[in-house]
């Protein structure tokens, strides 16, 4: 069992100081930047559901965001690609304003949202074209990229049935195929493996990874630790609202094993103690 020290105190912002790292300067120049947000807050009534949001992520990047349930991250995500007004503070993806300009913003970023919206009356395949024309990708590589993703995603034998007839996992890849048919400069991924059967999370794996060598910078949410210690470069945790960890995984442990925790902590152990959780009995009494 892994051990970390008790964070010194029950407020977020000690666990903060030690697991974050402190906003750079330079990212008031925007530009060189994949993804910047300032002091981003968004409020829903007296609910604070992301509390002062500073987060820088480099171009090229394969950027985890992680937290418990109703932690933030899904707000955050909308709030970065323009479905979703700030109560305040800023957002720059490819270094523009994604609120001031919102067009030019949208037309680098492909975007996978948690709950997916598809034209249930078209198929797959017309989907998935729509999409590179509402990006404006040239007809030639609309047809070309269209059946090569139908392939790879293994969607081929089903590109002619109508959305609405697509499973959970068959929905979320064509909603994925859509959003990378214009080769986005920046994706966004709202829990992109969930609902998604072994074999196709490989192979949306392999894509990923394949768009991040070529100089897309992913950020995206996930539940699934193994998966993103696997495949980020770095993460951000975010807990009620408040960022409370970011960094490489290899700096989230030497700064728990600084402070006398384990120099070989998993994600989930780090995740579990950012977000303050302990050992305790999960036990339903009532199976005694
Ligand atoms: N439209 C809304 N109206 C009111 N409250 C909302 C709304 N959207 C989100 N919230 C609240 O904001 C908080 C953050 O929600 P969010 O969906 O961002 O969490 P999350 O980290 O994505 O959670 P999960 O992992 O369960 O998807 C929650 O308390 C949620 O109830």
């Amino acid at each position: 069992m892994t051990t970390f020290p008790e964070p010194n105190s029950s407020t977020t912002s000690s666990v903060e100081q030690y697991y974050t790292s402190p906003v750079p300067m330079q990212a008031n120049n925007n530009t060189s930047y994949a993804i910047v947000t300032r002091n981003l807050i968004r409020q829903f009534d007296q609910k604070w559901a992301v509390n002062n949001l500073n987060l820088t992520v480099q171009a090229g990047e394969f950027f985890g965001f992680l937290g418990p349930n109703g932690a933030g991250k899904s707000t955050t995500i909308k709030m970065m690609v323009g479905l979703l007004r700030p109560s305040s503070g800023n957002i720059w993806v490819g270094g523009i304003d994604v609120w001031q300009d919102p067009l030019k913003a949208r037309a680098l970023m492909g975007v996978l949202p948690e709950y997916l919206n598809l034209y249930e009356r078209l198929s797959g395949r017309e989907f998935i074209t729509f999409s590179g024309h509402m990006y404006g990708v040239p007809e030639a590589d609309i047809l070309k990229r269209t059946e090569e993703l139908l392939q790879i995603l293994d969607l081929a034998n089903d590109a002619d049935k109508l959305i609405v007839d697509y499973s959970v996992g068959m929905r979320k890849k064509v909603a994925l195929a859509a959003a990378i048919i214009h080769r986005p400069q920046v994706l966004f991924l709202d829990e992109p493996f969930e609902g998604i059967d072994p074999v196709s999370s490989r192979v949306i794996r392999d894509i990923l990874q394949d768009l991040t060598h070529r100089g897309t910078t992913i950020f995206f949410s996930s539940h699934i630790m193994e998966v993103v210690e696997r495949l980020c470069t770095r993460v951000g945790i975010i807990n009620q609202g408040v960022l409370v960890a970011e960094g490489t995984l290899q700096e989230l442990r030497e700064r728990a094993s600084g402070n006398g925790g384990d120099k070989d902590a998993t994600l989930e152990d780090i995740f579990l103690n950012v977000i303050g959780v302990r050992n305790e009995n999960h036990n339903l009494s009532w199976l005694d």
